[in-house]
Parts: structure tokens; sequence; C-alpha cells
């Protein structure tokens, strides 16, 4: 399976068309109006248009009640959800149920304690996206640059693919695939020049850095295949690494 790349809170056509030609297999259009990200439902029903057949859309969204989700929906018309809130595994398998979309759940990691909730959405959610937690104080869930520490998933075993995220940036993705060999990554900050201005020289610097270290020998080893060590959802996990004191890069 190749890595799979999303880049995540386009809002405008250029920088969406950035994406597009440096072949992200993923795009995703950011639902929650405290972020810099957030678009309009006229402005997502163009990108939609745009990227629709050429990547994956995401509708990325945050706590959404049903009627918010079916107002997103048709306006732009994603093929897969992103749900970056406090949902519990019962209502990402109602939302699952009542709008037939894929979706991928966004859990933040901060240490082992972490990774044993990831169980309860490996049944219910069709992708995993593991990202950092919020700094205290942040405003948005997700979206804020920050990494944590990828050795935390060194060997971990999932029912699901998952994609890598939180901090990645053009900079230190090739590091991210050489350790983890995520089977997906997605970033937002990392490619931007300010907060919410996404940047096409950075956009294409990721997915170059990303393909590169993935042509090294980044692919991931099919699911089920756990290897000696390795950390399957719900087992004991291995003792921990010595704690990293800076974050990756
Ligand atoms: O990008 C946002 O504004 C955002 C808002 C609310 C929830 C999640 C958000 N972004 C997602 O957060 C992760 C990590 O982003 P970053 O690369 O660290 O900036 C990523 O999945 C974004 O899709």
């Amino acid at each position: 399976m190749s890595l799979e790349i999303k880049i995540c809170g386009l809002s405008t056509a250029e920088t969406l068309e950035a994406a597009l030609g440096a072949g992200a297999d993923m795009v995703g259009m950011v639902f929650f109006a405290p972020s810099p990200r957030h678009v309009d439902f006229a402005t997502a029903a163009v990108l939609g248009a745009q990227a629709r057949g050429r990547a994956q859309i995401v509708a990325l969204t945050v706590d959404a009640d049903d009627a918010a989700l079916a107002a997103i929906l048709d306006a732009l018309r994603p093929g897969m959800l992103q749900l970056h809130g406090r949902e519990t595994p019962a209502r990402v398998a109602a939302i699952k149920a009542r709008f037939g979309l894929p979706v991928m759940k966004a859990l933040g990691i901060a240490g082992r304690e972490d990774l044993a909730a990831l169980a309860a959405y490996e049944s219910v959610a069709d992708r995993l996206l593991l990202d950092a937690k919020p700094p205290r104080g942040a405003v948005l869930p997700g979206g804020n640059g920050v990494t944590f520490d990828w050795n935390l998933l060194a060997g971990l075993d999932l029912a699901r693919p998952f994609m890598l995220s939180g901090g990645l940036d053009p900079e230190n993705v090739a590091n991210a695939v050489r350790l983890i060999h995520p089977p997906g990554l997605d970033v937002s900050s990392g490619v931007e020049r300010g907060p919410g201005i996404k940047d096409p020289s950075r956009i294409e610097a990721f997915l170059r850095a990303a393909r590169a270290a993935e042509a090294e020998g980044g692919a991931r080893r099919p699911s089920g295949d756990t290897p000696a060590g390795a950390t399957a959802i719900g087992a004991k996990p291995t003792p921990p690494s010595p704690a990293r004191e800076t974050s990756p890069s």
C-alpha cells in the first residue's frame, strides 16, 4: 500500500491546485468557524468541484451535529468525513450509519495511555488520524503545528489504516516516514506561510520529501503483520523508550 498524503485546510483555488498538481491523495477543507482555515459553503462548493475526481475530498468537522453535517455534505460533497472533536465511538458509528461515508476519527496522542483509547474506535472508524494533543488553552483541537513523540507509535499495529499528523512539515516529514512507516500523513500548518495561508512551494516540498522517503523504503508493512515487540491495540504495551526532550524533527 503506498503512502497516502493529505493536505488539509485548503481554502483557495490556487493552493488547492498546488496540492492536486503535486499529487496529494486527499485534500481537506475545514468547517470549524474559529479556525483561520474555515471555509464557507459557497467556497466549499467551488473547491469541491475543482478537486472532484482528482483526489479524495475530506470534510473536517469538530463535534458537528447532524444538521451541520448534512449542510456540509450538501455543499462540499466529500468522499470522507474527518471527525476532529470529542466524538465518542457511538457517535462515530451513528454518523457513519446516517451519512454513509467513510469516517476518519482524529485522536490526540501524548503518552502511552492514549494508545489504549484507540481500540474503541477501531471497529467504528474507517481510519484513525493520530495527532498531537492541543497545547493548553489552544482554541483549535488540531491544526496547531505541534508534534508528539513519534516513538510512541513504533511497532503499533492497528486493524485500520492510520494517518500520522501534528506538526509535520517539509523539513521533518522524511524522518517521520523513516521512523514510523505510516500508511498516511496529514499536514496543515507546516505547509503555510502564516496561519491559514497555504504556501504552494511548501506543499510541493512536503509531497516531494514524503515521496522520496517512501521510495527509500518507507512503505508500510501490511496490516496484521505484527513484528516481534510490536504493540497491538489492546495488548500490553512494550516498555517505553526513553523520553525525548524535544519534538522530533
Ligand atoms: O487545521 C485546522 O484549522 C483544524 C481545526 C480544527 C481541528 C483540526 C484542524 N486541523 C487538523 O489538525 C491536524 C494537525 O494539523 P497541523 O499539521 O499540526 O497544523 C491535521 O489533521 C489537520 O487536518
